[in-house]
């Protein structure tokens, strides 16, 4: 049993049903209502049923939106509803009853419904849900249709007709349509897309690959490939900020080719380059990795040692480099041989930027050029040739005096009969506020040159003699003190004053203090000389002549030079370690010396055998390494107390 509807409801209307199923159970469900009978009650007895389900059919055939129809086997309307006869351009369904599709379409179309109708009918193969695009008859307008076409059967099951419906989905297909349009252009969109994005990724890579090489050639020097000036500098300053955390030092090291010109000049520039290609090669294999290998143009090249080089390792590595170098080369079918001159300045001490740094090392690498080619030079004070920076270190040399960054250190010198210590010889340091130690070579000819070598004298004069005093004092047997003397300090008239003056103040004998001239001081005006240093005997002051060997002595003059002692320079000592004729001056110095009535003393003993020789040639005194460095006041004390030594 179940309720379709009231009286109350219009056509449309949702109403609620109420269903019992089988088993008794009542279904609540909703619904439209059609008025298609009165509300009725029906029982489940055949022919009520029957009449029900036709009109039933009937009122859903007339109230569906979709277009249904029944054709018999000659495809004659026997069934259309309003939709039908509505789409065909009749106004009353009864109308298309007894028609075929000729009668109201083209016969082209009418041709392919009856092919598609012959498949249904003969063959009883359902038409299902086929898509068409087909013609409005009344409004010549094209319309989407989904048809199903389905073979009617009897009670045989005999093929009697067919039964049609169809909806129409223009504006579906038309959105649908337009859909993959949208889809197709939006797919069109993404590979135009696509292509111009892998065009532009291969116009940027290819503009990448551009800079970097644009970048490379501006950063490389184009003969050898190597960083050039620009690089370089970065290098340094990068290496700079590391040393700075790591609290290490770095080494940058100048090379530049003795007589490089004369292969360009003489053999040509090909040959010149093909050089600078060879020496690039052999150079960059004695390289760490790290390291930095530069050219600046020319036959200039710049090595930045990144990591600190021990003093022994960087010898090593410059006695390498200058191997490499030497090695002939074969060019513009000659074999040419070059050397080169090198110069390097170390990380903080030479400078704490890459410029300042660049610069001492070229001006090392000057003062190797200057030497003669062929050699190694670190940077020190004196190659300082730029007005800004020289004018600081005078600056700070003026200041040194007054803020007592001088200090001496005192070598021993041993007269052989008696293995005493007999004097010692006081040797000026600067002790730099940022470059610690400053050796007297770096300095004196500074201040020889701005007349601060006076004053500098005459505080190493006074602070000598206070310290012979105050060893004399604690109980030491009187010594020697020997000072160096400069140019103008010797010829500066009031010396022998000061000298007197503060051999008094510290109560010291004139023979306990000998001053030191170099043979090329004493030998520059001779007469002059002769007339100073006999002063200086006058008041007992000894005079020993520095660097023996080394000037031009005219004998002549040397033997009326009022001096007690000279000092065979180190040079002839150190030759005196291999077979030389240096055995043969250094006997022939020592006989004439003693001839002379005049004492040796020998510079820069480093061995045992050069001690040996010395004491065969009858020299009197030794000075150097073998015994002792020059050493701080307290430590000279100590070796004073523990006589004799040999
Ligand atoms: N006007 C002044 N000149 C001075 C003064 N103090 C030093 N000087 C001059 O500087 C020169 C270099 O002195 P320094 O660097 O101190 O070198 C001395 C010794 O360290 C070095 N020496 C000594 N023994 C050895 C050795 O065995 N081997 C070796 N390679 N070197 C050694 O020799 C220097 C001392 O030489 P000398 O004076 O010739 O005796 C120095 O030569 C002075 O000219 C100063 O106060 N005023």
């Amino acid at each position: 049993m179940f309720v379709v509807g009231s009286s109350r409801d219009r056509p449309g209307d949702t109403v609620d049903c109420r269903f019992q199923r089988a088993r008794g159970a009542m279904v609540q469900a909703r619904t439209r209502y059609f008025p298609c009978v009165k509300p009725l009650v029906v029982n489940k007895t055949g022919a009520s049923l029957k009449a029900f389900e036709h009109t039933l059919l009937r009122t859903l055939a007339e109230n569906v939106p979709h277009r249904i129809y029944a054709k018999d086997l000659d495809g004659r309307f026997i069934f259309a509803n309003g939709s039908v006869a509505r789409g065909m351009g009749v106004s009353d369904p009864a109308e298309l009853l007894g028609k075929t599709d000729f009668d109201f379409y083209p016969p082209e179309l009418a041709s392919v419904y009856k092919l598609e109708e012959q498949e249904v009918l003969k063959h009883g193969r359902s038409l299902l849900n086929h898509e068409e695009h087909t013609r409005y008859l009344l409004l010549d307008e094209k319309a989407w249709l989904i048809t199903t076409k389905v073979a009617v059967r009897n009670d045989a099951g005999r093929i009697v007709g067919l039964v049609g419906i169809n909806y129409e989905v223009t504006v579906q297909k038309a959105a649908e349509v337009a859909l993959q349009a949208a889809h197709k252009e939006a797919a069109e969109a993404a590979t135009r897309l696509q292509a111009t994005v892998a065009r532009l990724d291969l116009e940027m890579k290819e503009r990448q690959r551009f800079e970097q090489e644009l970048r490379r050639q501006a950063m490389h020097d184009s003969l050898t490939g190597l960083p050039n000036r620009a690089l370089l500098m970065d290098r340094i300053e990068q290496a700079i900020k590391l040393a700075q955390r790591c609290d290490h030092s770095l080494t940058l090291l100048f090379l530049d080719l003795d007589r490089f010109k004369l292969v360009n000049d003489s053999l040509g520039h090909a040959a010149g380059d093909e050089l600078l290609r060879v020496v690039t090669r052999r150079i960059g294999r004695l390289l760490r990795s790290g390291d930095t290998f530069a050219r600046l143009g020319g036959d200039e090249f710049v090595l930045l040692l990144r990591s600190p080089m021990p003093a022994n390792a960087l010898a090593d590595l410059t006695n390498r480099l200058s191997r490499v170098v030497a090695k002939p080369v074969r060019v513009a079918d000659r074999e040419v041989s070059v050397t080169c001159s090198l110069g390097y300045s170390v990380y903080p001490q030479d400078g704490e930027d890459a410029t300042t740094l660049l610069k001492r090392a070229d001006a090392a690498m000057y003062g190797a050029k200057e030497e003669g080619g062929n050699r190694v030079r670190c940077y020190t004070l004196d190659l300082i040739s730029h007005a800004g920076e020289r004018l600081e270190v005078e600056t700070q040399l003026k200041q040194a005096l007054q803020r007592g960054e001088f200090l001496l250190h005192y070598q021993p010198q041993i007269e052989i009969a008696s293995g005493r210590i007999v004097g010692v010889e006081a040797l000026v340091r600067w002790q730099h506020p940022t470059r610690g130690l400053v050796p007297p070579m770096e300095f004196i000819p500074i201040a020889e040159e701005l007349g601060l070598i006076e004053q500098i004298g005459e505080w190493v004069l006074r602070t000598a003699c206070a310290q012979a005093a105050a060893w004399q004092r604690s109980g030491l047997p009187a010594m020697r003190m020997a000072i160096n003397v400069s140019a103008r300090q010797f010829h500066n008239p009031a010396l022998e004053s000061v000298v007197a003056q503060v051999l008094a103040e510290h109560g010291l004998a004139p023979e306990q203090l000998e001053l030191e001239i170099t043979e090329s001081l004493s030998m520059k005006n001779p007469e002059e000389s002769i007339r100073i240093l006999a002063s200086f005997k006058a008041l007992g002051i000894s005079i020993a002549i520095d660097d023996f060997g080394t000037g031009y002595s005219n004998l002549a003059y040397l033997c009326q030079f009022p001096v007690r002692r000279i000092k065979l320079d180190r040079a002839f000592v150190h030759a005196l370690g291999s077979p030389s004729s240096s055995h043969v001056i250094v006997e022939a110095i020592v006989a004439m010396a003693h001839k002379l009535d005049l004492l040796v003393v020998a510079e820069g003993v480093e061995t045992v055998e050069q001690r040996n020789q010395l004491l065969c040639y009858g020299c009197d005194e030794l000075q150097g390494y073998w015994f002792s460095r020059p050493v701080d006041a307290d430590t000279c004390g100590g070796l004073l107390q523990k006589q004799p030594w040999i």
